[in-house]
């Protein structure tokens, strides 16, 4: 984890999490018409289920830990020594594209396997099957088949995870009904929107009752009535017990669902914590600016004045007598409100400016609104 700001301590497709060794064996269902079954359970798919396994639930380590992880995928290094833990509520996670959010979502999914160091649920490696059953993972991108009604869909999704037909029926009724769409279940999936979309996959990941449901960008296209009321319905998950990693490119949706975020910035958790925690840190935490301006050493002069400017070098380096600065500066987002304003009353011509510690860019990108894009 890096590093200066942070307190210490602290897939495509749907997932289909087996509730048992039997599950590694059982049978695709059937599923050209669009009829629920519900009744005959054959005595070995009873059995199955009957053993549907709670073992490691009691368990008291973290809910999800990860150790110094890395991961590459060939020569590009997507996670670098990530350390994490959670231990329940509901925990935003936001980054830039390619910051490496859905790569750390899908190796707590246990999807995929760390380079070095070791992602576990409970205490279990999470590529290994007893994991899984406590996880539901949501992946950003749809992987229906569209011609399926919902209701169907989900019903399949339970048959693949080795409940019995009738268990099957009914955990689908009951995940519908927790996500609201015990109404609207019988149309075919290609009719849904996005909302309804993600309400489904948000059913499928719950089917086997995980304690931890991982969302990968559910928020991602949604309009704003339906993302205020998926919103309600992450709280409602909440407060039920479920622990909930959320990943978002937006900071300002997550803030309405909960106080505790990581942010990440290329490849490295760069801060955990309430995002008061983060602020007062960040606040607290000199930052060097390059700023590259027409006439830096006028600018210098100005610079130099402001209290929160700590130091200025000055770099001319073009044959137009343009150059770049490099400020020193505490109380971050005070320095940059006032430069801002600075920069507008005398006109200063701009042509570059750039946090030169990456964990405090991806976090002022957030902090001040922005996306945190680099
Ligand atoms: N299968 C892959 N092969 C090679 N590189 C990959 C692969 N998947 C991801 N990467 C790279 O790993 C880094 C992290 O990607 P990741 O998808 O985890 O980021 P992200 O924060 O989820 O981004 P986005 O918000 O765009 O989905 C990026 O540089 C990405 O290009």
């Amino acid at each position: 984890m890096s590093n200066e700001f942070v307190p210490a301590g602290r897939a495509t497709g749907v997932s289909t999490p087996v509730t048992g060794r039997a599950a590694e064996h059982a049978e695709v269902p059937h599923v050209a018409d669009e009829t629920v079954p519900t009744a005959h359970a054959d005595t070995h798919e009873a059995q199955t289920e009957a053993r549907a396994p709670h073992a490691a639930r009691s368990s008291g380590a973290p809910l999800l830990l990860f150790e110094q992880v890395s991961k590459w995928y060939g020569t590009v290094l997507a996670l670098n020594q990530v350390t994490l833990e959670l231990t329940g509520g509901i925990t935003g996670l936001v980054g830039a594209n390619g910051a490496g959010k859905s790569t750390l979502l899908r190796m707590a999914n246990g999807q995929l396997r760390p380079t070095l160091g070791r992602v576990s649920v409970r205490g279990v490696d999470t590529w290994n099957w007893r994991a899984r059953r406590l996880v539901g993972y949501c992946p950003d991108a749809d992987a229906f088949y569209e011609e399926m009604s919902g209701r169907r869909f989900v019903w399949t999704m339970a048959r693949l995870c080795g409940y019995t037909r009738v268990e099957s029926h009914r955990r689908t009724e009951g995940v519908l009904a927790r996500v609201g769409m015990l109404e609207r279940a019988d149309r075919k999936l290609r009719g849904y929107s996005k909302g309804m979309r993600q309400r489904i996959k948000l059913a499928q990941a719950l089917l086997h009752e995980p304690e931890l449901l991982i969302l990968d960008e559910p928020l991602s296209g949604i309009d704003p009535i339906g993302r205020q009321e998926l919103l309600e319905l992450f709280q409602s998950l909440a407060a039920q017990g479920k622990c909930l990693l959320i990943s978002s490119h937006e900071l300002e949706a997550l803030e309405k669902l909960t106080n505790h975020v990581v942010i990440m910035a290329r490849g490295r958790v760069a801060a955990v914590g309430t995002l008061q925690q983060i602020r007062d840190l960040l606040e607290d935490h000199p930052v060097s600016v390059r700023i590259d301006v027409e006439n830096p050493r006028a600018v210098a002069r100005l610079l130099i004045a402001l209290p929160e400017v700590l130091a200025v070098d000055v770099a001319p380096n073009m044959a137009d007598g343009s150059g770049a600065l490099v400020v020193k500066a505490d109380h971050p987002k005070r320095f940059f409100e006032t430069f801002g304003r600075l920069a507008v009353e005398h006109a200063i011509d701009v042509r570059r400016l750039e946090p030169l510690d990456e964990s405090a860019h991806a976090i002022l990108g957030y902090l001040l609104g922005g996306s945190g894009k680099t």
